[in-house]
């Protein structure tokens, strides 16, 4: 099949007419809409500029409307006309042009108001929940035999979607942490016993705090929501508190927000509610890690210690993406059109080993990323910052089964984990 630019001299040849090519539209048909959903990401800007330019650029696509306010905008909200003008700085701001929200999925209402508006090709960027949505739309229009294309394009600063690589914005994320763990290292060492917490984004994956800690190397405990830890006695977190001080004179700690929540559970009632896309809403164990620790110290009467706490996660979410996301972004909105104007429908676009690809709605959501801590990189943290693996909460049987997987990854392990997380067995390559 070949799919024609709008100056013909540079025709995009896509030798794969896959499964899931189904809706074909020339050009000036196309009545394409954008949303963005769920929390904000570095990189939102980019990925609507490079959709509308790519659209207009590529193959003379003039009709994109900006749906305002996440799902429910396509029902309760106006809708804007997005441009190669309009759009063309957009890229410099954080957030999202569209603005976003959680809750609000009625498929019902929102597959009414694409076929009321005329829209034939939807462009959905978001992180699982969306996508779940967006499948729920693409089942929809399936349904009722709808010519049109339904399109996911994966954000996640938290890096928890499965499949492809990593997600936009997730560089962006790292980069900016490093300001704060420097802050916190910078505070820590100025006074004697200097303790600095910091505490990054990752409801369930702790990516953003296990990679700005390899990144960085001041910090000196890493804790995520994968690996369990504790508090008190031998292998806990106070005694390796108190060596570090020995040894050091300052130390700093990271901490990602959905890390301990069992112990903070323990130790302040739960609000046990949701926000308005179900996502289960967390207790800040920024805080309650930092007075644990204030407290514990002050009993002890042996160290006193100055603890400083920095929770800088929203300032991370809403800058612009740097200029590694940037250039990541326009590949993905650039495929993501390329694979609906080659008549794909009901895909994410991501990347996976490197590769630009079309993964059906369903591998994506079927489960979510996490950090594998009886991978390498888990274990060169633990080699990075030499604290402890807290593997002493369990049995000494299952301890040193842990232990010995940790110190010897064997390469038949590494293989499983890596094929697993990558599941490309049915993802499609990508239409150029
Ligand atoms: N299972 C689901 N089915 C349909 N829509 C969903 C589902 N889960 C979440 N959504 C919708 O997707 C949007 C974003 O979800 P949310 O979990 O807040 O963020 P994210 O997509 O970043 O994970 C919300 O509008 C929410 O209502
Ligand atoms: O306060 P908000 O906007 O609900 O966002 C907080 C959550 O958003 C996240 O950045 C994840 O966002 P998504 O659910 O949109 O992927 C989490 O790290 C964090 O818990």
């Amino acid at each position: 099949m070949v799919v024609v630019h709008k100056d013909g001299a540079r025709g995009v040849h896509f030798r794969r007419a896959g499964p899931r090519q189904k809706v074909y539209f020339e050009a000036d048909e196309v009545q394409a809409a954008i949303v963005t959903c769920g929390g904000l990401c570095p990189g939102l800007n980019t990925v609507i500029r490079e959709l509308v330019c790519g659209l207009n650029h590529m193959y003379g696509v003039k009709r994109v409307l900006g749906i305002n306010g996440g799902y429910r905008g396509f029902y309760a909200r106006n809708t804007i006309t997005l441009t190669p003008k309009s759009v063309n700085d957009i890229h410099k701001r954080g957030g999202t042009v569209l603005g976003t929200s959680r809750g609000g999925h009625d498929t019902k209402k929102i597959v009414d108001s694409i076929q009321d508006r005329g829209i034939n090709q939807v462009y959905i960027i978001g992180g699982d929940g969306t996508q779940k949505g967006a499948s729920a739309i693409f089942e929809e229009v399936r349904r009722r035999g709808l010519k049109v294309s339904v399109v996911g394009i994966p954000k996640t600063i938290d890096n928890d979607i499965p499949v492809i690589d990593k997600s936009f914005g997730f560089d962006t994320a790292v980069e900016e942490a490093q300001r704060a763990i420097n802050a916190a290292h910078v505070e820590a060492e100025s006074v004697e016993n200097g303790i600095g917490v910091v505490k990054l984004m990752g409801r369930n994956s702790g990516f953003i705090a296990m990679y700005a800690t390899l990144a960085s190397r001041d910090v000196d405990c890493c804790l995520i929501p994968e690996s369990p830890f504790y508090l008190e006695g031998p292998g806990g977190l106070y005694e390796y508190i108190e060596k570090r001080l020995k040894e050091n004179g300052h130390m700093v700690i990271v901490i990602a927000e959905g890390a301990g929540q069992e112990l903070v559970s323990e130790s302040v009632q739960s609000m046990g509610t949701q926000d308005a896309s179900g996502n289960k809403l967390l207790q800040d164990v920024g805080l309650w890690i930092s007075q644990k620790i204030r407290d514990h110290f002050a009993e002890q009467k042996t160290l006193p210690i100055t603890l400083k706490y920095i929770d800088p996660t929203y300032m991370i979410r809403a800058i612009p993406s740097n200029a590694s996301d940037n250039v990541y972004c326009t590949l993905l909105a650039q495929s993501a059109v390329h694979g609906a104007m080659a008549g794909y429908t009901g895909y994410t676009s991501g990347l996976v080993n490197g590769r630009q690809t079309y993964i059906p709605f369903y591998r994506i959501t079927e489960r979510q990323n996490h950090v594998v801590i009886t991978d390498r990189m888990w274990a060169r943290l633990l080699s990075s910052t030499n604290q402890p693996s807290f593997l002493d909460v369990k049995g000494d049987h299952e301890e040193k089964e842990e232990e010995e997987t940790l110190h010897q990854v064997p390469n038949e392990r590494i293989s499983k984990v890596t094929s697993d997380n990558n599941e490309i067995s049915h993802v499609y390559p990508a239409a150029c």
